[in-house]
C-alpha cells in the first residue's frame, strides 16, 4: 500500500485516476512483483489497493466529519490510530502499525460540551459513555488524560442517598453545583401506609431476633411473645392476646431431620425447612391439647357446640324460629350465628357484614332454608355432624409449611377477600387432599373452618357408602343443603374415594351415591354454593375418577410429616402424658419413628401408655416405654405407596 498527496482526489474525480493508474502508473514495487502473464489481473489488484487507500481515507474523513456531532462523545477521543483495532479500518486485519491518517485526530465536537455541568476543553468530561466502567477498561490508559472521571478511583460527589450507591465506579462524578438538586426522599421511597412506623421494623419480632436454638431440651426460655406478633409496630393489636404458659415447650429445632424422608420431595424439604423464616406465622405451636379427632361424627351435642349458628341459640332467637320445616325441625337449628363478643371465638375476622357481601365474599347468609331436602336428614345433620371442637389454627398443624402457605394463598384469602373487580373469576370452592393416612387431612380442613370462620361439617365417605346404609343420598343431600343455608361453612368429606369406589356398579351403596355426590358438587343440593368451601380427602387419590377428579378445582398432598414435624407432634402428645424425654431421647424417637403419620406417632404414645399399664400409671412414661410401643406400632404406608402419591401429585396436584 502507498499513499501519496495526489491520491487524495475528491471521489467524482476516481475514475479518471483510476483508469490512469491501472494503465500507466504501476509503482516500481508493484511492478517487481508482477508475474509474467498475470499483468492484467494485478494491475487490477494493484489498483485495488490503491482506490481502496483512497476510498477509505476520503469516506471516512467525510462521514467522521459529518457524523461527529452525532456521536455522543463524552471524553477526549483519541488519535484513530489509537485504538487496537484500527487496522481493521485498514482493511488489513491484524495489521499492528497505527493507521497513518492525513490528520489526526479529527475534531470531534462532544454533545456534552455547552451543557451545563461539563467542563470544557481537554479538562473536561462528562458522565456518559465515556465514564464506562467496560469502555474504561478496553480503552488504554492515557487516553483518558482529560477526563474528568479520574479513573475508578474518583470519590463520587453525590451524597451516598442519591443514587451514588448505584453508580458504578467508573462513573464520571460531576460537579454538584451544575447539577440539578436531589429529589426529595419522598419521591424516592413511597410513604409508609399510616401506622408503620418511619424506621421501626415491619414485625415486632425483637430487634436481635429470636436466640439460636441448639435442639430439644437445652433450649433458653422462649423470649415473651410480642404483643402483636403480626401487626406492625404503629398498630395496636385489638385485643391482648394471651400470655403463654411457662411451660411451653420451645420450638424445636430441625437437628433431627433424617437424611431422607420417604415421600418427602427434595422441593418440599427445602420449602419446609425454610419454615422459620417464609413459614414463621406457621410456626407449630404445642400449647392446645390436640382436638380428639377421627371420629365420624363428632357430635359432641352437648349444647355448648356453637357451629357457628347451627347450634347456637342467639338471645331471643327462640321465639322467631317458628317450625318452618314440617316434621318439627325448628328453625333456631338453622339461627344466625351469633357473633358477639362472647361467642366469636376467633379475632381474625371480627367484622360480619349483615349485608350480603359482594361475590366472591365468604360469609354471606342467605337465610334461604333449602328446598327439596328432607327435614329429618338435616336435623340429623346439624346435629350430627356439625364439629364442635376447638379451632384449629395454622400452628396447631405441625410442620407442612409449603402445604399451610398455599391453602391460605390458593384457598382462604381468595374466599374472604372480594373479588377485586367485577369480572374477577371465581374463587374455588373446592379442595382435594390426599396424602397417606394420619397425615393430618382432616387436622388441615377443621384449621380451614377455623380460618374462614366457617362451620364445619363433617362427613365420612365410609360411612355413608356402608353396606345396609340406605340413606347416604339422602345425608349426603341434607349435608350439602344445611351447609348452604347457612354460609360460611366448611364441608369436609373424608375418605372420599369410599363414594367412588364402585361408580359402575350403581347397585351398591358407593355407587349410589357417586351421581348425588357429582350432582352436588356442581351446585345442586340446595341453595347457592358461594359459601360453601367443601373439602375432600383421601388416601386413595388413584380411585377418583376423572369425572371426580375435575370437580376439585385444587388438589393437595398432604406428607407424612417431616423430621422436625415428628418431634412436635411427639413432643406435644408426650407432654399430655407427663413424659418429658432428653434431648438425646427424642432425637433418637424421631429418627425411629421415620415414616410415621402424625396419626401413628399418636399411636406410638398411646400403646406406650397401654404398655405401661396406662391410664392410672403411677410414673411418668419413660423411653423404654416408647421403645417398647416402637415394635408394636410402625408405619402404615409403604415407600411404593408414598412414590404413587408423589406421581399423582405431578400429575394432577397442584404442586406447591
Ligand atoms: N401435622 C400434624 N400436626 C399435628 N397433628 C397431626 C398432624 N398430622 C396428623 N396429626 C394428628 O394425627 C391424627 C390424625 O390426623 P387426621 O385425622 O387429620 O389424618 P387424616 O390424614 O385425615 O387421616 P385419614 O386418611 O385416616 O382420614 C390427628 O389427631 C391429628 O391431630
Ligand atoms: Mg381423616
Amino acid at each position: 500500500m502507498h499513499w501519496t498527496p495526489e491520491h487524495a482526489q475528491p471521489l467524482n474525480q476516481w475514475p479518471e485516476q483510476h483508469l490512469d493508474v491501472s494503465s500507466t502508473t504501476p509503482s516500481p514495487a508493484h511492478k517487481l512483483e508482477l508475474p509474467p502473464g498475470g499483468r492484467q489481473r494485478c494491475h487490477y489488484a494493484w489498483a485495488h489497493d490503491d482506490i481502496s487507500a483512497l476510498t477509505a481515507s476520503n469516506l471516512l474523513k467525510r462521514y467522521a466529519e459529518k457524523y461527529s456531532g452525532v456521536l455522543d462523545s463524552p471524553y477526549e477521543r483519541p488519535t484513530l490510530g489509537g485504538y487496537g483495532d484500527a487496522a481493521f479500518l485498514n482493511g488489513a486485519k491484524g495489521d499492528p502499525e497505527p493507521w497513518p491518517g492525513p490528520e489526526t485526530p479529527y475534531p470531534l465536537a462532544s454533545l456534552h460540551e455547552g451543557l451545563p455541568g461539563t467542563k470544557s476543553g481537554t479538562g473536561g468530561g462528562s458522565g456518559g459513555l465515556g465514564g464506562s466502567p467496560v469502555l474504561a477498561g478496553n480503552l488504554p490508559e492515557p487516553l483518558y488524560a482529560g477526563n474528568a472521571c479520574g479513573g475508578p478511583s474518583a470519590a463520587p460527589e453525590y451524597a451516598a442517598g442519591y443514587g451514588g450507591g448505584y453508580l458504578a465506579p467508573g462513573y464520571c462524578t460531576q460537579t454538584g453545583a451544575a447539577l440539578p438538586p436531589p429529589p426529595p426522599a419522598a419521591l424516592l421511597q413511597p410513604p409508609p401506609p399510616p401506622g408503620y412506623g418511619p424506621s421501626g421494623p415491619l414485625y415486632n419480632y425483637p430487634a436481635g431476633g429470636y436466640a439460636a436454638q441448639p435442639g430439644y431440651g437445652t433450649l433458653p426460655p422462649p423470649p415473651a411473645p410480642p404483643p402483636a406478633p403480626y401487626l406492625t409496630s404503629g398498630l395496636a393489636a385489638p385485643t391482648p392476646l394471651p400470655t403463654p404458659a411457662p411451660s411451653r415447650p420451645p420450638p424445636s429445632s430441625y437437628g433431627f431431620q433424617g437424611a431422607s424422608e420417604a415421600g418427602v420431595s427434595l422441593k418440599r424439604k427445602a420449602a419446609d425447612e425454610g419454615a422459620e423464616g417464609r413459614y414463621r406465622k406457621y410456626a407449630f405451636e404445642p400449647t392446645k391439647a390436640p382436638a380428639a379427632d377421627g371420629a365420624s361424627y363428632p357430635a359432641a351435642d352437648n349444647g355448648e357446640c356453637r357451629g357457628n349458628g347451627f347450634r347456637a341459640k342467639p338471645p331471643g332467637a327462640a321465639e322467631e324460629a317458628s317450625g318452618k320445616y314440617s316434621g318439627g325441625v325448628p328453625l333456631k337449628v338453622l339461627g344466625s350465628p351469633v357473633y358477639g363478643p362472647q361467642l366469636e371465638p376467633f379475632e381474625k375476622f371480627p367484622e360480619r357484614s349483615p349485608a350480603p357481601a359482594p361475590r366472591g365474599g365468604f360469609a354471606v347468609p342467605s337465610g334461604e332454608p333449602p328446598k327439596g331436602v328432607d327435614p329429618g336428614a338435616l336435623e340429623l345433620v346439624t346435629s350430627k355432624m356439625v364439629d364442635c371442637g376447638p379451632p384449629v389454627q395454622w400452628a396447631d398443624v405441625a410442620g407442612q409449611g409449603a402445604l399451610k402457605a398455599a391453602l391460605e394463598e390458593e384457598l382462604v384469602w381468595p374466599l374472604l377477600r372480594p373479588p377485586a373487580y367485577p369480572g374477577s373469576p371465581r374463587p374455588p370452592r373446592t379442595v382435594l387432599l390426599f396424602g397417606p393416612r394420619g397425615a393430618g387431612k382432616a387436622l388441615l380442613g377443621r384449621c380451614l373452618a377455623t380460618q374462614l370462620g366457617a362451620t364445619l361439617l363433617r362427613l365420612r365417605g365410609a360411612t355413608l357408602a356402608a353396606p345396609g346404609s340406605a340413606e347416604g343420598t339422602r345425608l349426603l343431600q341434607a349435608a350439602f343443603a344445611a351447609a348452604r343455608c347457612r354460609p360460611p361453612a366448611v364441608l369436609l368429606i373424608s375418605e372420599l374415594d369410599a363414594l367412588l369406589s364402585a361408580r359402575e356398579d350403581s347397585a351398591t351403596a358407593a355407587g349410589a351415591l357417586q351421581a348425588p355426590l357429582l350432582a352436588c358438587l356442581d351446585g345442586g343440593c340446595g341453595a347457592g354454593a358461594d359459601g360453601v368451601l367443601v373439602v375432600g380427602t383421601t388416601s386413595r387419590p388413584a380411585a377418583l375418577d376423572e369425572a371426580t377428579r375435575r370437580r376439585f378445582a385444587l388438589r393437595f398432598y398432604v406428607t407424612l410429616p417431616d423430621g422436625p414435624a415428628r418431634g412436635q407432634i411427639l413432643q406435644r402428645a408426650l407432654a399430655q402424658q407427663g413424659c418429658a424425654l432428653s434431648e438425646r431421647e427424642l432425637a433418637a424417637l424421631v429418627q425411629g419413628t421415620q415414616g410415621f403419620s402424625g396419626g401413628e406417632l399418636g399411636q406410638l404414645c398411646q400403646q406406650a401408655a397401654a404398655g405401661a399399664g396406662l391410664p392410672g400409671l403411677q410414673r411418668p412414661l419413660s423411653y423404654k416405654d416408647l421403645e417398647a410401643a416402637l415394635a408394636k406400632v410402625g408405619p402404615r404406608a409403604s415407600p411404593k405407596e408414598l412414590d404413587s402419591f408423589v406421581e399423582w401429585d405431578k400429575m394432577y396436584g397442584f404442586g406447591h
